[in-house]
């Protein structure tokens, strides 16, 4: 009996030894998993590190604006500057030439985007490909986008801005106050109208506006760098849901953006069968699917593409516009206007086809695009696939690259006292890379591909509120005038003006009529894009 014992208690010791030693075996294999890549990549960062581009011993974290920092790390190190962010190597670029170089002419290797692990692929599934790495899936996304937003294919898109743009002329003439709401409602219901071909008349109740906007507010939700732990270690995007609540929490929010972007897919497809569906985006999509192999699924989201890069974008443009007009409005608006005048008179507002001729107002536009750019980062970060060396310093495949156009458009040496708003810097010519003199809509492979909607809609707008009102600062009660911070900036991945006050007044009875006048005149047209209601 005692040799069972014995041998009881030996088994029991043995099965101990072989489970510790498999928990320790499972432990140092996870650990493995989790640390290889980042080790690997710290040993080709460590041999490489008298050649990295110079940059800050210690990173900031947690803060709100960093491109203020970029900046302030651009004029300390030079324009390419070496930072490592938790495990990924980061450039930051800081000039126009750095940027050119690297994603314009070396676009082949520059054009990726860093991993977006829980909003790119859990939350997305993949199926965003302004989030989606350099691959056949984002290629055949971007010819899409490109063929709905090429140049030519922009300016067929011309007649509804300039509908909508005469809605928001109108809308400053009866409620000046609430110029913000009416900049979104024209930016919302342009993009919206220009994809799914209905348009939006109340950009706080509109059913697109607000299914669009939940979905927004999923993605910044996950898109905080720093967290969540599956960021820094990929391998965790594997662990079942049940074991992971974070997990089974992003996959649920998937379901609903789902569930939207089929419901607007599902609209579509009704009032096409209808034949009530004008020329859109959507239909676009829908003609080319079966060319392209396309899933519903990859088609619905791909048709949700233009408004979340499209409405912030405009509409932020226009007000730091207005931002501008406030703050410098003495000093251009009399040129802009007198100009206006000879071109285009007082019986009508301008018109697409007057833009060849506004010289000056087209310097307002790009004026705008450089002096607050909205896509404030210069857009999603790129990343690198594969090792580079420029002037001397090593850019490690897999770098995150950002082109901090805060960085870039507040550079003295191409644009001397930056912060001051001067249309004149584009009438001369001036070295700069490309042929837009600023660099608002990015590089290379990933060049914004609204840019000439974009463009159109910033333009129009520009032209036709300066035509007809005069923009100043407000008055107090006691008459005074409310001065402006024209640094007074949303944080967050676009950046525009924080609300401000300003006086928008018609420049004379005569233009008020012509505003009135245009507007009656276009009612009609505007019921061919009324939709019917979704929810
Ligand atoms: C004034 C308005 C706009 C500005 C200032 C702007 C700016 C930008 C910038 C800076 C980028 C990043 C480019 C890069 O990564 O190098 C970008 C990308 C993008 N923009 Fe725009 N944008 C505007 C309007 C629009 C519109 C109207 C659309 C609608 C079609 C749009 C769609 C996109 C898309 C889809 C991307 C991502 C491209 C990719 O990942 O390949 N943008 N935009």
């Amino acid at each position: 009996m005692e040799g069972v014992g014995k041998l009881s208690s030996m088994t029991t010791g043995t099965l101990e030894l072989v489970i510790i030693s498999l928990g320790l075996a499972i432990g140092i294999s996870a650990y493995l998993v989790l640390e290889l890549p980042r080790l690997r990549q710290q040993w080709r960062l460590w041999s490489h590190r008298s050649k990295l581009p110079p940059g800050p011993k210690t990173v900031k974290t947690g803060i709100r604006k960093p491109w203020l920092w970029f900046r302030e790390l651009n004029e300390q190190y030079g324009d390419v500057v070496y930072l490592q962010m938790g495990p990924t190597p980061t450039i930051i670029l800081g000039s126009a030439q750095a940027a050119w170089d690297l994603l314009e002419k070396r676009g082949a290797i520059y054009s990726s985007r860093p991993r977006f692990i829980m909003g790119g692929e859990l939350l997305s599934g993949g199926m965003r490909g302004l989030m989606a790495p350099y691959s056949p899936f984002w290629r055949r996304w971007r010819k899409l986008l490109h063929s709905g937003f090429m140049q030519r294919q922009s300016d067929t898109y011309r007649p509804i801005q300039s509908l909508e743009s005469k809605v928001l002329m109108h809308d400053l003439l009866k409620s000046p106050k609430d110029f913000r709401t009416h900049l979104e409602r024209y930016a919302a219901s342009v993009i919206v109208t220009v994809t799914y071909g209905r348009r939006v008349e109340d950009v706080r109740t509109d059913a697109v506006v607000q299914m669009n906007a939940e979905a927004m507010g999923r993605l910044t939700s996950v898109n905080i760098p720093g967290k969540y732990a599956v960021e820094r270690y990929p391998a965790l995007k594997y662990i079942p849901s049940i074991f992971a609540p974070w997990k089974a929490e992003v996959l649920e929010q998937r379901k609903k953006d789902i569930r939207m972007y089929t419901e607007l897919m599902d609209d579509v497809k009704r009032r096409m069968a209808a034949g009530k569906l004008p020329d859109c985006f959507a239909k676009h999509l829908l003609e080319e699917q079966p060319k392209l192999g396309m899933t519903d699924l990859e088609v619905a989201y791909t048709a949700g593409t233009p408004f979340g890069a499209g409405v912030e974008t405009s509409a932020g443009s226009l007000a730091s516009f207005i931002l501008a007009c406030v703050k410098f409005g003495d000093r251009f608006i009399p040129k802009a206007q007198a100009e206006l005048d000879r071109v285009v008179g007082s019986n009508r507002l301008p018109t697409f086809d007057d833009l060849p001729e506004l010289e000056y107002i087209r310097a307002v536009v790009a004026e705008t695009l450089r002096w607050r750019p909205v896509a404030v980062l210069g857009g999603t970060p790129h990343a690198t696939t594969a090792d580079d060396t420029y002037r001397g310093m090593f850019i490690p495949k897999g770098s995150t690259v950002i082109a901090s156009l805060w960085s870039i458009h507040l550079n003295e040496n191409d644009f001397p006292e930056p912060h001051e708003f001067r249309p004149e810097r584009f009438l001369k010519p001036r070295e700069y890379p490309g042929n837009l003199g600023h660099s608002a809509f990015g590089w290379g492979r990933r060049i914004c591909p609204g840019m000439h909607l974009g463009t159109n809609s910033v333009a129009i707008n520009i032209a036709r509120i300066l035509w007809g009102f005069n923009i100043q600062p407000a008055l107090d009660e006691k008459g005074k005038k409310i001065d402006v911070d024209i640094f007074a900036f949303s944080d967050g991945f676009n950046s525009s003006p924080l609300p401000f006050e300003c006086s928008i007044t018609p420049r004379s009875e005569r233009h008020a009529h012509v505003i009135e006048r245009e507007f009656h005149e276009v009612q009609d047209e505007l019921l061919r894009y009324k939709g019917a209601k979704l929810r």
